[in-house]
C-alpha cells in the first residue's frame, strides 16, 4: 500500500471526493461496529469538506465528533471546536444540521483539560482509536498539533499537551492517530507547497516530518494544484 495524493484544480471537486471517500468509510465503521467515530481538526482547509459530509447520506445518530487537536485559548474564535460547529451546523442557540454526538476538548489550562480528553476518550471508546481522522497540514510540515518534538513523547497517553508557535495546544499522541484506520489529510494552499514535498519525499527515504509519521503508508492526502510540489 502507498499514500496516495490526488490534487484537483478546483477545491469543490476535492471537497466533494474527500466528503465521498470520508462517508465510505464512516459507513463502513457503522456497518461492522454500529457506531463511528471521527477525530476532526480544525483550520481551513477541511471547512469544505465538512459541509460536503452534511449533505450525504449518514445515519448521523450513530457518529461521534471528537477533536484531533486544540488550542488553550478562551478565544471562542480562535478554538478549532468552533470551526466544527460552524462547518456542521452544530450551534447551542441554533438547530443542528446533524444529529452527531459532538465531544469538543473542555476549556481550560493545558495540563486538566488534556487530562480530562483523555477520559472522555476512554469513555467513549475504552480500547482502540477512532476510525476516521480528517487532518491539515502545517507549513512546518505539523499535523493536528503535533511538530518535530512530539514525536518521541511517551505513547501510553491518547492525548498530550503540545505547543505549536508558542501557543499551548492539546494534541491526540502521534502513534495515536497513526494508529487510526482511515487518515484523510486535507491541503489546500501554494504555502502548503513545501510541507507537502517533504511529505511525499519521506516515502523515498526523506526523514520524516510529523504529517509522514501520521499518514504512514496508506494515508489519503487530498491536495489542490496550487500546493503541488
Ligand atoms: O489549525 C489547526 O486547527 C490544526 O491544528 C493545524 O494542524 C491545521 O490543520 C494546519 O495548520 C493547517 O491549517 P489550514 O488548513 O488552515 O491551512
Amino acid at each position: 500500500m502507498s499514500l496516495a495524493c490526488r490534487f484537483f484544480t478546483d477545491t469543490e471537486a476535492l471537497a466533494a471526493e474527500a466528503a465521498r471517500l470520508i462517508a465510505t468509510a464512516i459507513r463502513s465503521a457503522v456497518d461492522t461496529r454500529g457506531e463511528c467515530i471521527l477525530a476532526l481538526t480544525g483550520g481551513s482547509s477541511p471547512i469544505l469538506t465538512y459541509r460536503k459530509l452534511t449533505e450525504l447520506d449518514i445515519d448521523w445518530s450513530k457518529i461521534h465528533f471528537v477533536q484531533t487537536d486544540e488550542r488553550m485559548t478562551t478565544d471562542r474564535n480562535r478554538r478549532s471546536a468552533t470551526v466544527i460547529e460552524s462547518a456542521f451546523g452544530i450551534d447551542g442557540a441554533g438547530p443542528k444540521s446533524i444529529s452527531a454526538q459532538w465531544h469538543p476538548v473542555p476549556a481550560g489550562p493545558s495540563g486538566e483539560a488534556t487530562a480530562a480528553y483523555d477520559l472522555q476518550l476512554a469513555a467513549i471508546r475504552p480500547v482502540g482509536v477512532p476510525d476516521i481522522a480528517v487532518l491539515g497540514l502545517g507549513t512546518d510540515g505539523h499535523i493536528a498539533s503535533i511538530s518535530d518534538k512530539d514525536l518521541n513523547s511517551p505513547s501510553i497517553q491518547r492525548v498530550i499537551p503540545t505547543m505549536i508557535d508558542g501557543e499551548q495546544r492539546l494534541s491526540l499522541h502521534p502513534d495515536y492517530l497513526a494508529s487510526i484506520p482511515t487518515r484523510v489529510l486535507l491541503a489546500i494552499g501554494s504555502t502548503k507547497q513545501d510541507a507537502l514535498a517533504s511529505v511525499l519525499a519521506h516515502a523515498i527515504g526523506a526523514p520524516a516530518v510529523p504529517a509522514a509519521v501520521v499518514l504512514g503508508t496508506d494515508g489519503h492526502i487530498f491536495a489542490d494544484d496550487s500546493a503541488r510540489p
